[in-house]
């Protein structure tokens, strides 16, 4: 069935409706339950969690941080550092960004006061089975597989046809409207970065925005909560990003981590500063001249975490595929072939999060 509204008919199945997940407990409730048990399905090998040899928290304060401000005026300096910054990290920080303070303060108190109700009130947003807006978990596929110590609750708030309001709390009251100023706010960001890096891919500003044919853009709100075995169990698996790009807030408590070359390196929280990655849709337009990179989230003993991830996608419906000019002597041919993101998007969703495994389908056979 189609919806109408105005002159855009919207294929419900194709674009509004994503492969859903099997069911898995609610980890807030596990914890409020016995705060001193995990069960055996959240319990990683050794070889799977951090390791001293494989952090490098002293990299840490190398990540890019980028000022926004500069970026849209246009500043040479500034364009080429969000070059590296991409290139050389897949990862960096926005300062001046121009989303005030009290909006990322009000997006933080609603979503908290959300995650405070009790079981039931939460549960009245679950996701159905068959989709991924809601509260609840993505990516489980197996009983066998290990799971995240992650609660999440996923929305998609752009184009605002595309919304699901029963998913969209209704408490604390002030939700919704919060939701929309910090997602509005979160958009004039996504399209100067996505200008931006238009620019620096040798492109006219507006040529990523077209590429979407359409931004739509998703709200991702995680909660981890405290864990008493933080050395034997994971916030997110390592994953990259289904986005073109994402834009990250995160709280005052560091969890996030990120592989650079072949270590692990924190994202230090820096106050009122957004965190921004390449996801896999950039690395195959730009034919991984950007390269999504892989990130993980620790848990923590003492205190539960939230992170607000906006994702930024194109339509199901869009055609993705590395960009003409992005084949040159470094890269001579395209290392993905053409899919449409509804494809990638339902193949990656049928899988567990591991790593960049998802990408391997879509590669050029080529491609060693
Ligand atoms: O919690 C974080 O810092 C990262 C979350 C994340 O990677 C995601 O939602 O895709
Ligand atoms: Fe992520």
């Amino acid at each position: 069935m189609g919806i109408n509204t105005n002159e855009i008919v919207i294929e419900e199945e194709d674009v509004l409706t994503y492969a859903g997940s099997l069911p898995a407990p609610n980890v807030q409730e596990l914890v409020r339950r016995d705060p001193s048990h995990v069960p055996e399905r959240y319990l990683r090998n050794k070889e799977d969690m951090p390791k001293k040899t494989d952090t490098a928290a002293h990299l840490s304060s190398e990540i890019p941080v980028i000022d926004l401000t500069l970026l849209s005026k246009g500043q040479e300096e500034e364009l080429k550092k969000l070059n590296l910054a991409c290139k050389d990290w897949g990862f960096f920080q926005v300062v001046n960004h121009g989303v005030a303070k009290e909006v990322l303060q009000g997006m933080k108190d609603a979503a908290s006061g959300f995650f405070e109700l009790p079981l039931e009130e939460k549960n009245k947003y679950s996701m159905d089975s068959n989709d991924i807006q809601g509260y609840g978990h993505t990516y489980v596929v197996s009983e066998e597989q290990k799971l995240d110590w992650t609660d999440t609750l996923l929305l998609i708030i752009y184009p605002s046809q595309y919304r699901k309001l029963k998913f969209w709390p209704t408490a604390p009251k002030e939700f919704k409207e919060i939701v929309e100023t910090y997602s509005t706010g979160i958009r004039k960001v996504a399209e100067e970065l996505l200008g931006s890096l238009s620019l620096v891919l040798g492109m006219d500003k507006d040529a990523l925005i077209q590429q979407h044919k359409e931004v739509v853009q998703a709200l991702r709100v995680n909660y981890y909560p405290t864990c008493c075995k933080p050395d034997q169990v994971l916030g997110i698996s390592p994953h990259s990003d289904k986005t073109s790009i994402t834009i990250l807030m995160q709280d005052d408590l560091s969890g996030l981590q990120i592989l650079h070359d072949t270590k692990w390196v924190p994202v230090m929280p820096i106050p009122n500063a957004l965190v921004v990655n390449v996801g896999d849709v950039l690395e195959i337009w730009s034919n991984a001249k950007y390269k999504s990179v892989q990130h993980r989230v620790v848990t923590n003993k003492d205190k539960a975490r939230i992170s607000y991830a906006t994702g930024i996608v194109p339509p199901n419906d869009a055609e993705i595929e590395p960009l003409d000019h992005m084949v040159d002597s470094q890269q001579p041919f395209k290392i993905y072939n053409k899919v449409r993101y509804g494809e990638y998007i339902k193949h990656s969703l049928k899988m567990k999060m591991e790593g960049k495994t998802h990408l391997e389908k879509f590669k050029n056979e080529r491609v060693g």
